[in-house]
């Protein structure tokens, strides 16, 4: 098994405009890709602004779906793993939040379904009801791959840190979610989060956002990071268009593990909870 590859997290700007938008997440998925990435991941989102009143409009089925069309051949052409941000999906007559796993060879390897709706109201902050329109997920999603296993999440399930902890019970050592924090919740909590669920877990955890586009109702935050087991953010960038690329050490990870060894230290006999594979 391979122990080190890397990451790239692709930071695009979204506009009204799925041409465009679709355009420029290939653009950025073919430069991480000739540079060397090895799993690429977009932000939620990244087809569509995040706004109640298009996701309908911009929604796509998976059977057909043009978006996934092109990230599928893109994912074959450079042999690489690209987690499809987020996309609106419509399945009969429901909407979700779903981020596509495509693996190597170009197939849907898996998707994830946005467990956790973002419906909040911060009074003169931000204001947003996804129940609204999208059903919620009800799956934790894992993958294999030959480095090692990777969980999925989008967004504010990154709140949750109930399935980062089973993630981890189910070996997975690096998780990728794809998320648009906002210009409230951005700075006061995105780096607390990710440095939380990485160091409790000794995981890398790898959160990509949009950029921030200024014509928008919705400020997201921008700053993609990851973050190693330790708790340290190692790549991180700010609210532009860019891609953050980061080298991903399992054999730090498992470092990390033997000399601080909190996931042995657990005492599953008495949480009594949550404890099962
Ligand atoms: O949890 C937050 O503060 C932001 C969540 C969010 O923007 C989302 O789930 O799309």
């Amino acid at each position: 098994m391979c122990k080190n590859f890397k990451i790239a997290l692709c930071q695009t700007m979204v506009k009204d405009d799925k041409v465009y938008n679709l355009k420029k997440a290939l653009e950025f998925i073919e430069e991480a890709a000739v540079n060397g990435a090895n799993i690429i991941s977009l932000g939620e989102m990244f087809i569509c602004p995040y706004r109640n009143d298009v996701f309908k409009e911009y929604a796509e089925e998976e059977e057909g779906s043009i978006t996934l069309k092109a990230i599928a051949e893109i994912a074959k052409k450079y042999n690489v793993y690209i987690v499809a941000g987020s996309i609106p999906e419509k399945d009969g007559d429901k909407y979700y939040n779903t981020a596509y796993v495509i693996g190597k060879d170009g197939n849907i390897i898996t998707k994830h379904r946005k467990m956790h709706l973002f419906d909040i109201d911060i009074k003169d902050g931000v204001y947003m009801k996804e129940s609204d329109t999208f059903s919620y997920g009800q799956n934790i999603t894992m993958f294999d791959t030959e480095y090692c296993k990777v969980g999925v999440a989008i967004c504010y399930d990154m709140r949750f840190p109930e399935i980062f902890r089973i993630m981890v019970q189910n070996d997975v050592k690096l998780v990728i979610v794809p998320a648009a924090f906002n210009n409230v919740t951005g700075p006061a909590h995105w780096d607390i989060i990710i440095r939380n669920r990485s160091v409790d877990n000794q995981i890398y955890f790898a959160a990509a956002s949009p950029a921030r586009n200024y014509d928008e109702t919705y400020l997201a935050y921008g700053h993609s990071s990851v973050c190693n087991p330790f708790g340290e953010i190692i790549g991180q960038l700010d609210e532009n268009e860019d891609i953050l690329y980061c080298d991903i050490d399992l054999n730090y990870l498992e470092k990390v593990r033997t000399e601080l060894p909190l996931l042995k230290h657990r005492r599953l006999d008495i949480y009594g909870i949550n404890t099962k594979k």
